[in-house]
């Protein structure tokens, strides 16, 4: 991935958070909403709660590589993206292969334009990550899919449709963008799609959300089997997008970590899912009143089994924070990862601090309680990076998180928020 300038975060350790933090809009419903605006042909579409992180950057100037006119009012938080003149299939490598959300433009583009040219997708390198739901849903409507060797090895794909017709679909585990671009594709299709073992997050709900008041036909969201008729034109409209789940849970892990108390405006018990009873069984108190979450760690800290799952499982995005917070836990925590094959490297960086984690495949045991200190650390993606700010915050001593770019491609004004509840943070830029 390229990084551009050097990011890194500093922290001094040892201090309790208080205090009242805002989660941000969802990452994961956010980008795929901008590939949804694409498909508009008139109109502007104004997406609010926008989190100001890099993906949502690169999705802006991967719109505009494309024709699209787009706009983040960072202030307010808002995106307008008016889509009327796409003029360009070719997601380019340089801005399409920093993040994952790229190949949600897909269907708006063979919508749009009969074609998709793909130089490079993104993302967090989490061990194999396949495409082959998308690209065999997308076949099964009626596109061609052929991939053409390009210098350096990588190949580049390209998509062409005609006319795209319903057909039935299905995901073999139900993945989260793989649903998505699958329901954009059939949303502007002939006839009736079904997509069976169709993912139940509650981002991909809010993207159904915004299809549906742009005019799309589609039932059966949150069953696993969805239902889309197709219509003719999709239209322009204004969302509220939904607040970031994972974000949340990092804040109560933040909590969780440094024996706090805060209060999260947006967080939503039901959307961490799981998540929530595991750190409720690790210590942590709840308290819903109505939009606002109030979480505190008095407790020692108690050992933890987690195994991720697809939605309301454990989130994988979360595995890696509370690797970090079981380090501290009194106890053996066992962690078993079913989503990504690489989602490890952490225990790596961790050890640098302390903990005492043994990795063998997919299953990991952390031994604790360890008391953690600074060190020079690396974020190997997004969640290795919030993972290493839990650790910095509860650690003795300065710890530098070197990679910082991960971290500031899904979470918004870290340094900031944490700032304001009493952390000792800084972001830095060379
Ligand atoms: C931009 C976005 O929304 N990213 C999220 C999305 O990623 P993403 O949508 O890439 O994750 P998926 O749900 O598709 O992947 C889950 C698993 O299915 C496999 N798979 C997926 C598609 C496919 O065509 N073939 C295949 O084998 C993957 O290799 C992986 O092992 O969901 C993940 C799992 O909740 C989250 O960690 C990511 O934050
Ligand atoms: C894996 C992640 O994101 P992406 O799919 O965008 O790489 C993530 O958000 O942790």
């Amino acid at each position: 991935m390229t990084m551009g300038h050097e990011v890194r975060y500093r922290l001094s350790g040892g201090r309790r958070l208080h205090g009242t933090v805002f989660v941000q809009g969802a990452k994961n419903a956010v980008l795929p909403m901008i590939g949804a605006s694409l498909m508009a042909a008139t109109g502007r579409t104004v997406l609010r709660n926008v989190p100001i992180i890099e993906d949502v950057r690169r999705a802006v100037e991967l719109a505009q590589a494309v024709g699209a006119k787009a706009e983040l009012h960072e202030a307010e938080r808002t995106l307008v993206i008016d889509a009327s003149r796409l003029d360009s299939p070719v997601l380019p490598a340089d801005i399409a292969s920093r993040f994952r959300g790229s190949f949600l433009f897909v269907p708006a583009l063979l919508h749009r334009l009969g074609e998709a040219v793909i130089e490079g997708v993104g993302g967090c390198n989490l061990g194999s990550r396949n495409l082959d739901f998308h690209y065999n849903g997308f076949k099964r409507l009626g596109a061609t899919v052929t991939e053409q060797m390009a210098g350096g090895g990588n190949g580049i794909i390209h998509i062409k449709a005609g006319d795209l017709r319903g057909g039935t679909l299905y995901c073999d585990t139900p993945s989260h963008t793989g649903t998505e671009n699958l329901i954009m594709a059939a949303a502007l299709a002939k006839g009736r799609t079904l997509i069976k073992n169709a993912a139940l997050e509650p981002e991909v709900l809010d993207h159904i959300a915004l299809l549906q008041a742009m005019g799309a036909r589609i039932s059966g969201g949150g069953t696993g089997f969805i239902t889309v008729e197709g219509v003719d034109a999709l239209s322009a409209v204004e969302h509220t997008v939904m607040p970031d789940r994972i974000d949340a849970g990092v804040f109560v892990m933040a909590a969780a970590i440094t024996g706090g108390e805060l209060n999260l405006v947006g967080a939503s018990l039901e959307h961490l899912g799981v998540a929530a009873d595991k750190l409720e069984q690790m210590g942590v108190e709840f308290h819903q009143q109505g939009a606002v979450l109030q979480v505190r760690r008095e407790r020692p800290l108690r050992p933890i089994n987690v195994i991720t799952d697809e939605y309301p499982g454990f989130a994988t995005d979360l595995q890696s924070p509370i690797m970090a917070v079981s380090c501290l836990a009194d106890g053996q925590s066992y962690i078993y990862e079913r989503i990504f094959d690489g989602r490890f490297k952490l225990a790596g960086e961790l050890r640098k601090m302390g903990a005492d984690i043994e990795v063998n495949g997919n299953r990991a045991k952390v031994s604790g309680p360890r008391p953690l200190r600074g060190a020079q650390v690396q974020a190997h993606d997004l969640r290795c990076g919030s993972a290493l700010v839990l650790a910095g915050l509860a650690a003795e001593g300065e710890t530098v998180i070197s990679n910082g770019y991960y971290l500031d491609r899904g979470h918004a004004h870290t340094a900031e928020r944490l700032s304001q509840l009493g952390a000792e943070i800084v972001r830095e830029t060379d």
